[in-house]
């Protein structure tokens, strides 16, 4: 088998103020997974939802319930992030505080994405929701620009895969293209909801050009990456952690990659990997801390590997600690650090010129200057 560049350097392991002081790209950033618990706790007293836990507990209260081993019961704890978003000042404050925090985390370029067809509940149309949410980004990112950490934000717009409004999302992804929406995506349940569901959406997709994601091979397996990438047509994967069941551990020189595992490789596809969600809900049998996570193996098999929170929420984690247990865990140096960073960058839904001047003039320099 050739060998790759991209094996764990043997410089020193990246220190935690690099990490922090590194810039960062965060492709796979649930918007409703990424609420301040102040915050839910604040809205949650106006509208009078009753929240499972007192303010100061709510945090942990997240990270201890989506940490069961199964998707299923980790998407249940969104039931409270969702219920404090249905007025347009709380998803414009929601998205605001988002950007804000990740900027403050030396994010430099983000996806948010989140499924308008859940915010309707309050009386707002779809496009009202996608200007509320673009309402708060824009606010966040003249914040954020003033304070000297500017980030660049992207929404995605979600079809949730259990329900019926693939279409009408994408539809609203092309009408919304040129005032901040970046792609679509679906999320949910994976087992027993194949992208497949969605086709019609992803069809009408391709005909307009447009760029998405899927969330796949996280809680299924090869088939439903497959699917994703040979029905579907996705840019990118969301997780597709379990791409390892097409590569065979065992063979005498070396892993050897089936043919889908192969594809992706070759394809350049990227991976949006999470490592702590995955934990959580088991993505990955017998996965016991990040160590174990395959994010490592593929990323010395040269896959398009990048690094990213899913729900800083319910994880309880930030861009730079998912980076440091990535350092604790393989021990990578900063190198290692700017090569999964230049790979997001790369697979952004951007505009190339965009992309290349944010990893030319941006992302560059600063990992230099670490
Ligand atoms: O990792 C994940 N896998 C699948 N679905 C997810 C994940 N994280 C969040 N959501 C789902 O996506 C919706 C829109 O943001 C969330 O409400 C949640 O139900
Ligand atoms: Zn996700």
């Amino acid at each position: 088998m050739t060998s790759t560049s991209t094996s764990a350097t043997t410089a020193k392991p990246a220190t935690p103020e690099q990490v922090l002081r590194a810039p960062k790209v965060a492709l796979h950033e649930h918007l409703d997974g990424g609420v301040r618990p102040a915050t839910v706790a604040d809205i949650a007293e106006q509208i009078g939802h009753e929240l499972p836990a007192a303010p100061d507990q709510l945090g942990l209260w997240f990270a201890d319930a989506a940490s069961s081993g199964s998707l299923p019961r980790y998407l249940e704890t969104f039931e409270h992030t969702v219920a404090v978003m249905q007025r347009a000042e709380d998803l414009a404050r929601v998205a605001k505080e988002s950007v804000l925090d990740l900027a403050a985390d030396g994010v430099v370029y983000a996806e948010l994405r989140w499924a308008p067809e859940q915010h309707l509940a309050g009386g707002l149309s779809l496009p009202e929701t996608v200007e509320a949410v673009q309402a708060g980004i824009d606010e966040g990112r003249a914040e954020a620009r003033a304070e000297g950490t500017p980030i660049v934000v992207g929404q995605l717009l979600t079809a949730m895969r259990h329900a019926q409004h693939g279409l009408e999302i994408a539809e609203l992804v092309v009408q919304y293209r040129d005032r901040g929406v970046c792609g679509f995506d679906i999320a949910g349940a994976e087992d027993g909801f194949p992208p497949i569901l969605h086709l019609e959406a992803f069809e009408y997709l391709r005909r307009e050009n447009a760029h998405f994601t899927i969330h796949a091979g996280e809680a299924f397996g090869l088939p439903s990456i497959w699917q994703a990438i040979q029905r579907c047509g996705a840019d990118r994967l969301g997780h597709g952690v379990r791409i390892i069941d097409d590569i065979d551990l065992a063979a005498a020189d070396g892993p050897r990659l089936g043919r889908l595992a192969s594809y992706i490789r070759d394809k350049r596809i990227p991976l949006e990997m999470c490592p702590s969600s995955n934990l959580q809900t088991s993505a990955v049998p017998n996965m016991r801390s990040v160590a174990d996570h395959p994010i490592g193996l593929l990323k010395d098999l040269g896959f398009r590997v990048t690094v990213n929170c899913d729900n800083r929420l319910m994880s309880g984690t930030t861009m730079s600690r998912e980076m440091q247990l990535l350092v604790d865990a393989f021990g990578y140096g900063t190198d290692d650090l700017r090569w999964f960073t230049v790979n997001a960058m790369k697979s952004a839904f951007l505009p190339f010129d965009e992309r290349l001047a944010l990893i030319n003039d941006v992302i560059k320099p600063r990992y230099a200057a670490l």
